[in-house]
């Protein structure tokens, strides 16, 4: 039985295919830069649908999708509480959640500081959890620009290498979370199709993926 697989479109997409081809399985239509959203491989073991992260574990939990690979930073995020199993770390995608701001800029944290983000949810938890009173304005990228405009105080994004932060004369303040991509999987999936989402984990387990 052929796995669907939905994957997160950006980094790991682009990833997790270039692995796939690697390993052995080919996908004749796929090209990076296709529009094309449905990749099946020649010997229709897996299809491959190319999903916004915040969809994959949607299309899972509906069963649209057998298995998902997406970011850990977005199902924290979303915390859609969907009944999905979370089967593999694939240790690629490795990013922290950071507090930044204005490279030697002090913040006064005792008033109401302005948080700029992807993330608002992770962002409100943490400053709730410190005790911090927040307004948090919801960005969908670049969000290393607000704090240059005045937009916000300081920025909640995730950091690799940092050299996003840098090359925009922020730091960061505060490292609070590691996050990685992970595979989901539909739970009925996983019980009819086991040995072929056992065979599919074990091929991505092999290699260290990067990103
Ligand atoms: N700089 C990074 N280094 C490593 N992993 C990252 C980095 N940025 C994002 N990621 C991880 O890769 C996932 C996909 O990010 P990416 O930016 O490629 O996708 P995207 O759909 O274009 O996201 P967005 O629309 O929010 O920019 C993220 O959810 C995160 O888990
Ligand atoms: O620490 P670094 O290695 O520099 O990576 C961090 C950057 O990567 C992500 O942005 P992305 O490339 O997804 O662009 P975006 O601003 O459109 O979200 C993240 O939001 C940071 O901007």
């Amino acid at each position: 039985m052929a796995i669907h697989i939905a994957l997160a479109k950006g980094r790991i997409h682009k990833a997790v295919m270039k692995y796939l081809q690697e390993s052995g399985y080919e996908f004749p239509t796929y090209s990076e830069d296709s529009r094309k959203l449905i990749f099946e491989d020649s010997k229709s073991m897996l299809k491959v649908t190319l999903v916004k992260s915040p969809d994959v574990a949607v299309y899972v939990e509906r069963g649209a999708a057998d298995v998902g690979i997406v970011g850990e930073d977005v199902l924290v995020e979303e915390a859609s509480g969907a009944a999905v199993y979370e089967v593999l770390d694939l240790g690629i995608g490795r990013c922290r959640m950071a507090v930044a701001g204005i490279a030697g800029k002090k913040v006064d944290m005792t008033r109401r500081i302005t948080i700029g983000t992807k993330y608002p949810r992770i962002a409100r938890q943490y400053f709730e959890q410190n005790h911090h009173s927040v307004d948090i304005i919801k960005l969908n990228g670049s969000v290393e620009l607000a704090p240059l405009v005045g937009l916000s105080d300081v920025i909640v994004d995730i950091v690799e290498t940092g050299n996003t932060l840098k090359a925009n004369g922020l730091e960061v303040l505060q490292y609070f979370m590691d996050f990685s991509a992970r595979m989901i999987c539909n739970p009925v999936s996983f019980k009819i199709k086991y040995s072929e989402i056992q065979q599919l984990m074990k091929v991505i387990q092999q290699k260290e993926l990067e990103v």
